[in-house]
């Protein structure tokens, strides 16, 4: 089951600059202007996973849309509407794909009940065209990865599925409450992060579809 996630003031990494952009750029093209990438969730599957039923509404805006990443391994991606029982659309998310949820749909009910095998050789291109673009040398986290380190994410990636989600929290005059939690656990984002803009990490969960 989903848990609801609050975001916290105080305790949180840098969301990568680059990612910032793009979800800037991407947001304005679709005739978004001045959406403020503040919070990222990044969703990781093995061949088995799944994510149940939810609608996000842990942040203080909702007229802002919520972009969703997906890289390697696809999945089955279910859309509904406001209410629980609306029936869902059922469309594939491939590697490379970006959704954007906006208007009405960004307070939809959505689930992903199965993850596939992506389209044969996809998986690797996609990853090219999308990752070595994010990590490449005019990337702020250009010279981070290792030979080894991309080799290693290159087989992670030939078998699970990665989704990154990224959201604007808060709307205009809006300030997010201090929270007591411990703080979070380090890792890549805090490289050429974008101060005051949260990363968070939340690991799949099992459907209870
Ligand atoms: O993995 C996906 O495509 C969806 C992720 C999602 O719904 C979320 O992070 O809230
Ligand atoms: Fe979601």
């Amino acid at each position: 089951m989903f848990h609801s996630q609050t975001y916290s003031a105080n305790h949180h990494t840098p969301l990568p600059a680059d990612l910032h952009l793009l979800s800037v750029q991407i947001t304005a093209a679709c005739g978004f202007p001045g959406f403020s990438a503040q919070a990222g969730i990044l969703n990781y599957y093995r061949h088995d996973s799944s994510l149940g039923i939810h609608v996000d509404e842990s942040e203080l805006d909702h007229s802002r849309p919520l972009l969703s990443f997906s890289f390697g391994q696809s999945a089955i991606f279910l859309l509904g509407g406001v209410r629980r029982e609306d029936p869902p659309t059922a469309m594939y998310m491939h590697s490379g794909d970006v959704m954007v949820m906006s208007g009405q749909s960004r307070l939809f009910y959505h689930a992903v009940p199965r993850i596939i095998p992506g389209p044969q050789g996809q998986t690797a291109l996609a990853m090219e065209g999308c990752c070595m673009a994010f990590f490449s040398q005019d990337s702020t986290l250009g010279g981070v990865l290792s030979e080894e380190d991309w080799a290693l994410c290159t087989r992670y990636i030939q078998s699970s599925r990665l989704n990154v989600t990224v959201r604007q929290v808060l709307g205009p005059g809006q300030r997010l409450p201090e929270t007591p939690s411990p703080p979070q656990k380090t890792d890549a984002s805090q490289v050429g992060g974008v101060p005051g803009q949260t990363s968070q990490w939340r690991k799949e969960e099992e459907s209870s579809l």
